[in-house]
Parts: C-alpha cells; sequence; structure tokens
C-alpha cells in the first residue's frame, strides 16, 4: 500500500514531484487546526512551513503520522514534544532558506538605512521629497548580530563586506569560531551598548522572547536600528512601537511578528519602521532546496531509514556511523536479553560505557537503543529512537550513564545492571569488529555468547546431573542444543548455564527444567 503524505503549506513543485513518486500527496492549505484534526488520521506524513499550527492535538488524531516535515529551519510551530511522546521524527531543513534569510536582512538593513520603501512609496504618490528621506551610511557602523548561527554568521561575513564591524553575542558559539570569521564576541548587554545596527537571528525560545524590551532597549545608543528577521517575540512589539515614538529607536525592519498578519499593529502606522510578510525563505532557490529535501527526509523515514535533519531524536552523523553502529547493534540485543531474564517493575537502570566505549562520541545514542531493545517489548506502545528515553522517564525509570577507562580485559565494554522491584541483572557485552559482538557477562559471571537466537539461562547449585536433566528435557521437547556454557565462582556453589538453541523452548519444557532439583531459576529468552 502506498503511503499518504498531507502537504499543508505551499511546497515548491520539485519536492511534491520527489514525493508523487512513492507516495499519495493531498496538498491542502489552509486548513484550521480541527479541519486538520480531522483528517489527519489518514496519513502517514506532515509536510508544512510556517503557516500552519501542528499542535498536540492534531499530532494525537495523526494515528498513523510517522514523520512531519518542516520545508523551512523554525520549528516552532510544531508542537516537538508532543511528536516525540508518540514516536513521531519531526525533521526540517534548516540550511536550504540560510542565504535567502540572510539576503533578506541585508536587504531589510540597507533599505532601512537608506528609506528605500518609504521613499517609494512617497514618489510613486507624485511627490519629490529629496530631504525627507535622508539617510546614514552603514559603513564604519558597528553591527550587533544576536545569535550567531547559520543566518547570524552569513550576515556578518556580508555586513565585513560593508566595512561594517560586526560584534556578536552567541552563548554556544566559541570566541575562537567567531574570531576565525573576524568577528568579536561579547556578553548581550555589551552588544546593547555599542551596536549602531542590531540584527536577531536566534530561535524564538524562553531565553529569547522579548530578550530587547523596554529596559535593554534603554541600554541601547539612541539612534539604533532594529531589525528582526527571525521570530517574531524576540522583540518586544509594544516596547518598539513606543522607542520609535520616542525616537530612542531611529528605526526598525521587521519580517515576523508575534501574531502573523500583525493586524492592527503600531508598528504598520508609523514610517519609521518597514516590514515584509514574513518573506525572509522566499525566493525560488530556497523554497527549492527546502522542498527537496524535506520530501527526501520524508520518504526517507517511511521506507524505514533515518532523516538528515531530525529534531526531536540524536541520530549518527554519517560520519561517526561506521564506529557507532556495532556498538549499537549489541546494545540493543543486551538491551532486549536483559529484560527477558528481568522480573518485576523496571526501577532503574545504570548503564557504563568502558575502555573504548567510553571513547564514543555518541553514547547517547546507545543508550537510547538499549532503552528501545528493553522497552519494546514489554510496552504496548511503540518504542523507537525518537521517544525511547521520553518512555523511560514517564515510566519513573531511573536511569544513569558512566563512563570509564576500566573494560575488564576487554578493550571495550559495556555494562548494563537493571534493578526491579524483584530482584537485580546485569549483562556486559563487548565489540570486537564490525559484525562481530559478544555478550560476555551474565549476572557477573562469564560466558561467551553470540548475541542472537534462543537461549536457556539458569542459575543452579553447581553439582552433578543438573545440567543433564536439563538437556534431557530439552531433547524430549525436540530442541536441539547448539552450545552451552557454564560459569561459576567457585566449584560447589550457585553457577550460571547458557544453553544456546536452535528453537524456541516449549512451556512446558521450561516448567519442567525449573523444576530440576538444584535449579533456581531459569529463563528462555529470545535475543
Ligand atoms: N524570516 C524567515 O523567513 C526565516 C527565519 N528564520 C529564523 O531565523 C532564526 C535563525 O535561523 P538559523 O540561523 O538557521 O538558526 P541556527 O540554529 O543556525 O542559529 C541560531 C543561533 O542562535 C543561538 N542562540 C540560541 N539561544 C540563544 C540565546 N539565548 N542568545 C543568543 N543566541 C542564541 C544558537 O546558538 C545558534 O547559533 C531562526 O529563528 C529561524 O527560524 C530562518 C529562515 C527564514
Ligand atoms: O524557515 C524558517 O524558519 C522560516 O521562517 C521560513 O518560513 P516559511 O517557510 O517561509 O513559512
Amino acid at each position: 500500500m502506498k503511503y499518504r503524505v498531507l502537504v499543508s503549506d505551499p511546497l515548491a513543485e520539485e519536492g511534491i514531484d520527489i514525493l508523487k513518486e512513492f507516495c499519495d500527496v493531498d496538498v491542502n492549505t489552509g486548513l484550521t487546526e480541527n479541519q486538520l484534526v480531522d483528517i489527519i488520521g489518514d496519513y502517514d506524513a506532515l509536510l508544512v512551513r510556517s503557516g500552519t499550527e501542528v499542535t498536540a492535538q492534531v499530532i494525537d488524531a495523526g494515528d498513523k503520522l510517522k514523520f512531519i516535515g518542516r520545508a523551512g529551519a523554525g520549528v516552532d510551530n510544531i508542537d516537538t514534544e508532543a511528536a516525540t511522546r508518540r514516536g513521531i521524527i519531526v525533521a526540517n531543513a534548516p540550511e536550504g532558506n540560510t542565504l535567502a534569510a540572510t539576503e533578506h536582512t541585508m536587504a531589510m538593513m540597507l533599505s532601512l538605512a537608506r528609506n528605500i520603501p518609504q521613499a517609494t512609496a512617497s514618489l510613486k504618490k507624485g511627490e519629490w521629497k529629496r530631504s525627507k528621506f535622508m539617510g546614514v551610511e552603514l559603513n564604519d557602523k558597528v553591527l550587533g548580530v544576536m545569535g550567531f548561527g547559520r543566518i547570524g554568521r552569513e550576515v556578518a561575513k556580508r555586513a565585513q563586506a560593508m566595512q561594517m564591524k560586526c560584534i556578536a553575542y552567541d552563548p554556544f558559539i566559541t570566541k575562537e569560531r567567531a574570531a576565525s570569521l573576524g568577528v568579536e564576541m561579547v556578553p548581550l548587554d555589551e552588544l546593547f551598548r555599542r551596536a549602531d545596527v542590531i540584527t536577531v537571528h536566534t530561535p524564538l525560545i524562553k531565553e529569547t522572547r522579548h530578550v530587547i524590551n523596554t529596559e535593554s532597549i534603554a541600554t541601547m545608543k539612541d539612534g539604533v536600528r532594529l531589525i528582526n528577521c527571525a521570530r517574531g517575540g524576540i522583540i518586544d512589539e509594544e516596547a518598539l512601537a513606543e522607542a520609535v515614538a520616542s525616537g530612542k529607536v531611529a528605526g526598525a525592519a521587521l519580517d515576523v511578528f508575534e501574531s502573523e498578519p500583525p493586524a492592527g499593529s503600531p508598528l504598520l502606522d508609523t514610517d519609521k519602521v518597514i516590514v515584509t510578510p514574513h518573506l525572509g525563505a522566499s525566493t525560488v532557490e530556497a523554497q527549492k532546496n527546502v522542498a527537496v529535501s524535506v520530501a527526501n527526509q520524508c520518504i526517507s523515514v517511511l521506507e524505514g531509514g533515518s532523516a538528515k535533519y531530525v529534531v526531536n531524536a540524536p541520530m549518527i552523523p554519517a560520519e561517526q556511523q561506521a564506529v557507532v553502529e556495532p556498538y549499537a547493534m549489541l546494545a540493543q540485543k543486551m538491551g532486549r536479553l536483559l529484560i527477558q531474564l528481568t522480573e518485576g517493575r523496571l526501577e532503574s537502570l545504570e548503564i557504563t560505557y568502558g575502555g573504548e566505549a567510553a571513547e564514543l562520541p555518541n553514547t547517547k545514542f546507545v543508550t537510547r537503543v538499549i532503552l528501545k531493545g528493553m522497552l519494546d517489548p514489554i510496552l504496548q506502545a511503540p518504542v523507537n529512537m525518537v521517544n525511547a528515553e521520553f518512555v523511560a522517564k514517564e515510566r519513573g525509570i531511573r536511569m544513569s550513564e558512566t563512563t570509564t577507562e576500566e573494560a575488564q580485559g576487554f578493550k571495550n565494554i559495556i555494562s548494563i545492571a537493571a534493578k526491579t522491584d524483584r530482584m537485580t541483572e546485569s549483562v556486559s557485552g563487548s565489540v570486537s569488529g564490525p559484525d562481530h559482538a559478544r555478550i560476555v557477562s551474565i549476572g557477573g559471571y562469564m560466558t561467551d555468547l553470540t548475541p542472537t537466537g534462543h537461549v536457556v539461562i539458569s542459575r543452579h547449585t553447581d553439582k552433578p546431573g543438573v545440567i543433564g536433566k536439563a538437556a534431557t528435557i530439552l531433547g524430549r521437547a525436540n530442541v536441539n542444543i547448539a552450545g552451552m556454557q557454564v560459569g561459576r565462582h567457585k566449584p560447589g556453589e550457585e553457577a550460571l548455564m547458557v544453553l544456546t538453541v536452535d528453537s524456541v523452548v516449549p512451556a512446558d519444557a521450561m516448567d519442567e527444567i525449573k523444576k530440576i532439583d538444584g535449579i533456581h531459576t531459569a529463563k528462555h529468552a529470545e535475543i
């Protein structure tokens, strides 16, 4: 059956064409939330731009939904937490419109400095007012860039070409990185104090909401100019309107608004503020880029693969794949085995990465794989790389992740210790090559087990006859034993037996094994 994809905002034809090769595509724009809720249950994927609010209600109604794609950068119109809870991958196309937004910012800055939109409107009205539209030069002025990500950096590069002095604030970018581009990183209050023009390029998050407000504007230079081509709400619009009216702010250029469209905003009534209707990404080139990117990611996810720009799950970058993948495969098997060996309600998990495993670039990814391996068999709802951690947290499972140089005689080791309300159990494994991994201990007993197929694992008193009786029972049940290992600490004490078998062990045979004199516990597991 073909997958069904709903496109609820205008998407470039190039993207739609890619989707149509693999999916049934419906383009249905301008839907209300209720209309979307009514139809979303029929679709496997939803593709949007900034025009669709993908709320928790929409997501919860998307019974078949596996992928939400954002043909652009900002995902603030998507309830990613709700998607994560439901195991839906959210991905964006953050690179495709960087240059479009950058060039729009430059256009806004130049228009603001030289009053181009106002002068155009005036001349078209039949006026010829040359002195009214006296401008300022950008040459030698200080540009303050708040948010030094993709767009912020490209804006700075272009501003430097116009001989502006660029300073930037971004708590997540190092001074060295900025210095390599000739940009001085400064604290935010210094940026506000020193800049002649301030342009914001951050996401709208708690920390950036109304960061430009009455108080911060008061610390800026008289006659400062402000630009927002990022997200409405980073600048407090009421404070801006007042500061423009008082003359503190000489002018502002806005592409985005707290509410879009910004009907009734006083910012639309003043000539000192120039505006565009969220056009930052609106170039032919950018729209083609983002549509193609998100369409390809959508198909990849629907076909069981991964997406390049997942917003709500850790993915392994291509360059780390070869190193991380063997550990991830082992980890999932270890998780699966461990959950089958435990009884009771899972309370905590301690995961230790030792030796070379501690150096992995992405232990968080491997930890999620362990969780998926453990939780998938026991939960009704699908557990995947998107929601594994969330599901564990929701179920109150305490998690700890430790790294250590110690690898217990192996080059690398992953150990998982699980505690339930009834018992503790542990499993360790080691990777010895791209396709070669072993379970090296269970419950503290050494083993050497290829993590695949069916096993019977039992604890028994180390005395003659116990193993033979178990083998006889399996033989009678027509279960072939492919391998056997016994681990013990001291002769005569408790021992652990691992039997690899070629097929499922019938429940009555397992019951018989559990009743053998000397057997303490016995479990059948499929790894
Ligand atoms: N007007 C439009 O049509 C478009 C708007 N955008 C918006 O532009 C903004 C920037 O986009 P990109 O550069 O692609 O994103 P990005 O993720 O590459 O850069 C954002 C930067 O903001 C920084 N940041 C986060 N919190 C911060 C804080 N509290 N203070 C200062 N910096 C902080 C991050 O470290 C990051 O470097 C986003 O809000 C995006 O949605 C993007 C494309 C088109
Ligand atoms: O990519 C972004 O963050 C944008 O704001 C672009 O929005 P749009 O796709 O033009 O609705």
